[in-house]
């Protein structure tokens, strides 16, 4: 496979191992959370969340996602405490979703799928960028959100508004003054591992925390994540949908809960 990996049957998942042999690796994510196995630590501290919504630059499709990426050369937007230890800067986030309702999100919860997951795309200051980051065992720390089909989501309004100036691969537009907070759910408790990331290059660097609660998205709204396209303009339209990693092995490795 060349390095157009993707999530279709010839370039999916289940192919990414070719080209980037950690795909099987002692740390990949995602992984099912069974709630009942994770051990409560009483040391593990709550999330401090500062975001600064002039931080925000831009929304984009990548090919693989819809993506909204800050301005992250100064600590206006980090992430501190939880698990970690120092200083995170909010770099981007992101979602997967599935092509209807029943599946979607990365992780699952006692085999649980929700139909859509957000990533919060933190690096550790400690390493001069991003990219530096991403390759340390300690590099990266990524809050999940679980999307849960219920109420329609105004935060979530503001991102969709903007799909039809974003709708095929390699599009971007301004996107000014969003405060990712409005993203989060009221109850921060989280689950959290050490992992990777969940789509190539799986570098097994990211403190995974993943928020026990869910936030609310319409279905309606969902059906507007799946109007955006794989594909580039003058390309077959190709939707962008179950853009998702199934759950790995957790190869001995523990999840934490913050809460009881
Ligand atoms: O940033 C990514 N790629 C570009 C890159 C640039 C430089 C070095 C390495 C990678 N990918 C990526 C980052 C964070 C997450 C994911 C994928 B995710 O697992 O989907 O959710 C969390
Ligand atoms: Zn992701």
């Amino acid at each position: 496979m060349s390095h157009a990996w993707g999530y279709a049957a010839n370039n999916g998942p289940d192919k990414w191992a070719d080209s980037f042999p950690i795909a099987n690796g002692p740390r990949q994510s995602p992984i099912d959370i069974v709630p009942g196995e994770a051990s409560y630590d009483a040391e593990l501290k709550p999330l401090v969340l500062k975001y600064d919504p002039s931080t925000c630059l831009e929304i984009l499709n990548n090919g693989h996602s819809f993506q909204v990426t800050f301005v992250d050369d100064t600590d206006s937007s980090t992430l501190k405490d939880g698990p970690i230890s120092g200083t995170y800067r909010l770099k981007q986030f992101h979602f997967h979703w599935g092509a209807s309702d029943d599946k979607g999100s990365e992780h699952t919860v006692a085999g649980t799928k929700y139909p859509a997951e957000l990533h919060l795309v933190h690096w550790n200051t400690k390493y001069e960028s991003f990219g530096k980051a991403a390759s340390q065992p300690d590099g990266l720390a990524v809050v999940g959100v679980f999307l849960k089909i219920g109420a329609k989501n105004a935060s979530l309004q503001k991102l969709i508004d903007a799909f039809e100036s974003i709708k095929t691969q390699g599009r971007q537009s301004s996107f000014a003054n969003f405060n990712p907070a409005t993203l989060l759910p009221g109850c921060l408790d989280y689950w959290t591992y050490d992992g990777s990331l969940t789509t190539p290059p799986l570098l097994e660097s990211v403190t995974w925390i993943v928020c026990k609660e869910p936030i609310s998205v319409s279905s309606e709204q969902m059906g507007k994540f799946r109007s955006l396209l794989f594909s580039a303009e003058g390309e077959a339209e190709s939707c962008m949908v179950d853009n998702y990693r199934p759950p790995q092995p957790l190869k001995g490795r523990s999840v934490r809960a913050s809460f009881k």
